[in-house]
C-alpha cells in the first residue's frame, strides 16, 4: 500500500490532458499523452532526463501549445509552480519579504505558511544571494500563497539537505488536506516520492505506465527504464526529521520545515 491515505478519487478530474502531442524541430517530445488530476490527488511524474516531464508540466500551465490533443477542465484553475530552476535577476534586487508580498492571502495564513516553510528569518534577505535549498523553501511558500488548486513542484528537492528534504516531503504530503490543492511532483528521487503519492505516471514521451507506487514498479516498461533493483522505500513517520532523532517533535507536531542552521 501507499503510505499516503488514498484520496475518494472524484469522477470528473481537475484537469484531464487527451491525447496530447508536442513536437519540437521535427521531434516528438510528446506522443499522444492521457492524463488526468483529480481534486487534493498528489501524483508524481517519474521517467528519464529528456522524457518529456516539464514538457508535460507546461502544457497543462499553458506555457507550451500542444500540437494536437485537447484539455478539459471544468473550473477555471489557479496554478501555482515552483520550476526546477529559478535565477534571479541581479539587476532587480529583491527582498523575500517583497516577493511574498506579490502574492496576497489572509495574514494568519501567510503566517502559518512562512512558519511551515521554515523562512521566517530570511524575510529581509534578498532573494539573489539565498541558498539553494532556501531559494527553495521561498519558492514553495510563495506558491502556497496564492492557494492555488493545483501546485505543480518541478524536482523540488534541489540544494535541500537531507533533513530537509524529508521534511519537505512529509510537509507536501499535508498541504491537500491542509490547503485543499492538488500536488503534482517530477521527481526523480523514487524512495522518497513514492511513499509520499497517491499515484505515479511514468513518463517516456508517452504514458508508459501509471497508478499506485507498488504496481507501477512491477511494470515491464518501469523495469525497462528503471530496472528491477529500484525498490520504492516505505518510510512511515510519526515525528518530524530535525535533530536526527526519531523522538516525535515536542514544540509543533504539525508537519513543517526547519530553517536552515544558522552559519
Ligand atoms: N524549447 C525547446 N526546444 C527544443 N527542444 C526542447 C525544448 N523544450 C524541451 N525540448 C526537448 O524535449 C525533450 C524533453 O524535455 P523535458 O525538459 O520536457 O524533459 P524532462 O523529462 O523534464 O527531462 P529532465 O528529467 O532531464 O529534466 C528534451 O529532449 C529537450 O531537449
Amino acid at each position: 500500500m501507499s503510505a499516503v491515505p488514498q484520496q475518494t478519487v472524484t469522477v470528473n478530474p481537475l484537469i484531464a490532458l487527451d491525447k496530447i502531442s508536442v513536437r519540437i524541430d521535427d521531434r516528438d517530445i510528446l506522443k499522444n499523452v492521457d492524463f488526468a488530476l483529480h481534486e487534493r490527488e498528489i501524483v508524481t511524474l517519474i521517467g528519464p532526463n529528456g522524457a518529456g516531464k516539464s514538457t508535460l508540466i507546461k502544457v497543462l500551465l499553458g506555457i507550451v501549445k500542444a500540437n494536437s490533443g485537447k484539455i478539459h477542465s471544468h473550473k477555471k484553475l489557479k496554478f501555482s509552480y515552483v520550476p526546477q530552476k529559478f535565477n534571479p535577476s541581479h539587476s532587480l534586487p529583491l527582498r523575500v519579504q517583497d516577493l511574498l508580498a506579490l502574492e496576497h492571502c489572509d495574514a494568519d495564513i501567510k503566517a502559518e505558511i512562512i512558519r511551515d516553510t521554515g523562512i521566517t528569518r530570511l524575510q529581509d534577505c534578498k532573494v539573489q544571494q539565498l541558498s539553494g535549498g532556501e531559494r527553495q523553501r521561498v519558492l514553495l511558500a510563495r506558491a502556497l500563497l496564492r492557494l492555488p488548486d493545483v501546485l505543480v513542484l518541478d524536482e523540488p528537492m534541489q540544494g535541500l539537505d537531507i533533513q530537509s528534504e524529508a521534511e519537505l516531503y512529509e510537509y507536501v504530503r499535508s498541504l491537500p488536506i491542509k490547503y485543499g490543492c492538488a500536488v503534482l511532483m517530477v521527481s526523480h528521487d523514487l524512495q522518497w516520492v513514492m511513499q509520499g503519492t497517491h499515484r505515479v505516471v511514468c513518463l517516456n514521451k508517452h504514458i508508459c505506465c501509471s497508478g499506485l507506487p507498488e504496481n507501477v514498479q512491477q511494470h515491464p516498461e518501469y523495469q525497462a527504464i528503471f530496472g528491477t533493483n529500484r525498490v520504492f522505500y516505505q518510510h512511515h513517520h510519526d515525528h518530524c526529521a530535525h535533530g536526527d532523532s526519531a523522538t516525535p517533535c515536542q514544540h509543533d507536531p504539525r508537519p513543517h520545515i526547519h530553517p536552515e542552521p544558522e552559519a
